[in-house]
Formats: structure tokens, sequence, C-alpha cells
């Protein structure tokens, strides 16, 4: 608990910022430790700070780029979380970044998820940051209220790294960090707009959203990043 807030004007000016504060990070962990492995989210909240951070200039070669969550289409899809990473941000010089998807050609999810885990324990943890997003029904990563194996996804002691999962508040079937991977990160960013999220946050512990998960612990550092 007792995350630090940064409250911006305007959505331009918080994806600027943030692009900045990242670029900082991996610049820092090339140095240190060779490469740096940035995990991010989907969805339309970050479209404006990939493009930013896309701008950014960086040794590109030494990141590595991975997904905290995707849906289970194929990498093309409109839908698609790699996709929306590749389109906005894999651009220019940051196409030499390697990208790890977490969408694998198993036609189920769930027969995808030892590989999927398999990419991710390959990858130099813990994550030099890792950025979350939050959907009006509390849910991050692809943890969703009412989802049948949510306890598995948020068990803190559980060994898996990802995990396959079912909303039932949104579209698609999952593929999940789960939330021991999500804290293996020297940083956790949650990336949110818009009044009705501020809102939804201010009640995720007393309603028990999943996003509660990140504000309860105290392991990993946590930042909000918000602008209206
Ligand atoms: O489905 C998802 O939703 C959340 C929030 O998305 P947004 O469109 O409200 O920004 C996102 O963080 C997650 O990665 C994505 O798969």
């Amino acid at each position: 608990m007792g995350q630090q807030w940064h409250n911006f004007d305007s959505r331009d000016g918080l994806a600027a910022a943030l692009a900045q504060y990242l670029a900082a990070r991996l610049r820092a962990d090339i140095e240190t430790r060779g490469a740096a492995c940035l995990a991010l989210s989907g969805g339309s909240t970050p479209v404006p700070m990939f493009q930013a951070l896309a701008q950014q200039v960086l040794d590109w070669p030494a990141v590595s780029l991975t997904l905290v969550d995707e849906r289970w289409v194929d990498t093309d899809h409109p839908d698609s979380n790699e996709r929306l990473l590749r389109e906005h941000l894999h651009l220019g010089p940051a196409a030499a970044a390697r990208v790890i998807g977490l969408k694998t050609p198993h036609q189920r999810a769930i027969e995808g998820e030892g590989e999927a885990s398999a990419r991710i324990a390959a990858l130099a943890r813990p994550f030099s940051a890792l950025v979350l997003g939050m959907g009006g029904d509390g849910h991050t990563a692809s943890w969703f209220p009412q989802a049948a194996n949510l306890p598995r996804l948020l068990d803190r002691a559980g060994t898996d790294l990802v995990a396959a999962t079912e909303p039932v508040t949104a579209p698609h079937t999952r593929m999940t960090l789960t939330l021991p991977a999500v804290l293996n990160s020297a940083e956790i960013i949650l990336h949110i707009t818009g009044e009705d999220k501020k809102a939804v946050l201010g009640n995720a512990i007393a309603r028990g959203y999943p996003v509660a998960a990140v504000l309860r612990q105290s392991t990993t550092p946590l930042s909000i990043w918000w602008a209206p």
C-alpha cells in the first residue's frame, strides 16, 4: 500500500512522461545488466504511450518486450495485444527490440500454457518494469472478476507464471501472467485514464476487485499514473 500517484492534465502528457520514464528504466538496466525487459499491457489506454516510447533513443536490440496478458486470437487479429504492441511500438529503431508474445499456435489457451510459461521463464527477470492497465470492472492483467480460476491466478504462493482463463465480463479466452509473475518486477506501473477508472480504483479494495491484489501487496513498488 502507500502507492505513489503521478497525475497529469492530459493523456498525451501522461503518455510522453511515462514513455520517458520507462526509457530511463530500460537504459539503467542495459547499463548495469546488459539487457532490459519490459512487460506491457494491451487494451486501448497504452496506445499513445507505445507511440511515445517508440520515439525514445535506446539501445533497442538490448530490449525485450513482453505482454502481461493476451487474448486468444491470432496475432494479426484486431483484438490481439501483440498486434497492438507491434503496430504502435515495434516501429523504426524500436523494431530491433525482441518481442516475446503469449499467444502460441495451440488451438486452446489451456494447451498453450506450457509454451507461454517457458517463454516467460526464459526472460531475464525481474522485469525492468511492468505496466498494468485496468478495466472498468476492476480487472487488471486478465484477472477478471468472477473468472472460475481467479484464485489460481491470484495465488501468491503459486508456482505458475502464466495461466489460461475465461473472462465472464469480457470477450476472448485469455492467457495471463499470474500474480507472482507480475510481482517479479523491479516496479509495477498502473496506467489508467478517466475519472471513472479513478473511482473504480478507489473502491477496489472495499469491493474486492482483482486489481486490489497489486494494491494490497508491499513487496513490489507500485505507482499509479493517471490523467482525466
Ligand atoms: O482486456 C484488457 O483490458 C485491460 C484494460 O484495457 P483498456 O482498453 O481499458 O485500456 C488491459 O490492461 C489488458 O491488457 C487487456 O487485455
